[in-house]
């Protein structure tokens, strides 16, 4: 089974996909974390994200750089929806999730572009949403908890930058897929969100097992 989770930055969709992969057993890419490690190539090199030959030039980072912790804070995520909109980037990176969807036994993998792009034959599509303010209180506190020193105006800020970066891009914007289900966590706790994705993989699981 492979299951596509998308939607905005906060939302809450790697929260739910690694609560899907511990339930199926699947493993799981957070596929963020790549644009994350180019981009963190970058501002390391002090090259320039919008320019598409420097970002290219970063798409070769060593896998141990995925644990960094650097990669998980406001800037580097800007920066990463930079580097994001360059279609050579998206193509350097395309075939590294494509396997992974494409796995023995599937995979779930989260991100923006993964009902729509990545892996359109995704037997679970969720696209996860909150609004910005619910998303950007739960971003600031996660970088408060993780001790990086950012303001909520600076958080919300770039949280709506990103939004509107991520959705206007030419190349794989942000949207839903035609046939994903959406999936508003704003008013729901992380329990309660986890077991609404649970009960959707079931009825569109349950939904596919009945047809001829
Ligand atoms: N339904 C929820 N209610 C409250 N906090 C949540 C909820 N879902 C996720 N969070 C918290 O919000 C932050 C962002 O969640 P995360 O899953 O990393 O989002 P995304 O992968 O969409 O960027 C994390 O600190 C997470 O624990
Ligand atoms: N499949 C994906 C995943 C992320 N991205 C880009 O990478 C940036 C960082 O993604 P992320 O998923 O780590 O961000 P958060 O949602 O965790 O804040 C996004 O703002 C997008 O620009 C993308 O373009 N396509």
């Amino acid at each position: 089974m492979i299951i596509a989770v998308d939607g905005p930055a906060a939302s809450g969709k790697g929260t739910i996909a690694r609560a899907l992969a511990k339930r199926y057993g699947l493993p799981h890419l957070d596929t963020g974390l790549l644009y994350r490690a180019v981009a963190a190539t970058v501002l390391r090199e002090e090259l320039d994200p919008a320019r598409e030959a420097d970002a290219v030039a970063a798409c070769g980072f060593p896998d141990a750089l995925l644990d960094d912790p650097w990669l998980r804070t406001d800037g580097v995520g800007q920066a990463a929806s930079i580097v994001s909109a360059h279609p050579l980037v998206r193509a350097a990176l395309l075939q590294r999730q494509r396997r992974f969807a494409a796995q023995p036994g599937g995979a779930i993998l989260d991100g923006r572009d993964i009902g729509t792009v990545i892996a359109p034959q995704a037997d679970v599509k969720l696209f996860v949403k909150a609004t910005p303010r619910i998303r950007a209180q739960r971003r600031h506190a996660e970088l408060q908890r993780r001790g990086f020193d950012v303001t909520f105006d600076r958080v919300l800020a770039d949280i709506r930058a990103r939004d509107e970066r991520d959705a206007k891009r030419a190349s794989a914007p942000m949207k839903p897929a035609d046939d994903a289900t959406l999936l508003d966590t704003s008013f729901l706790s992380i329990e309660a969100a986890v077991q609404r994705a649970i009960a959707l993989v079931e009825e569109r699981t349950a939904a596919k097992a009945d047809r001829p």
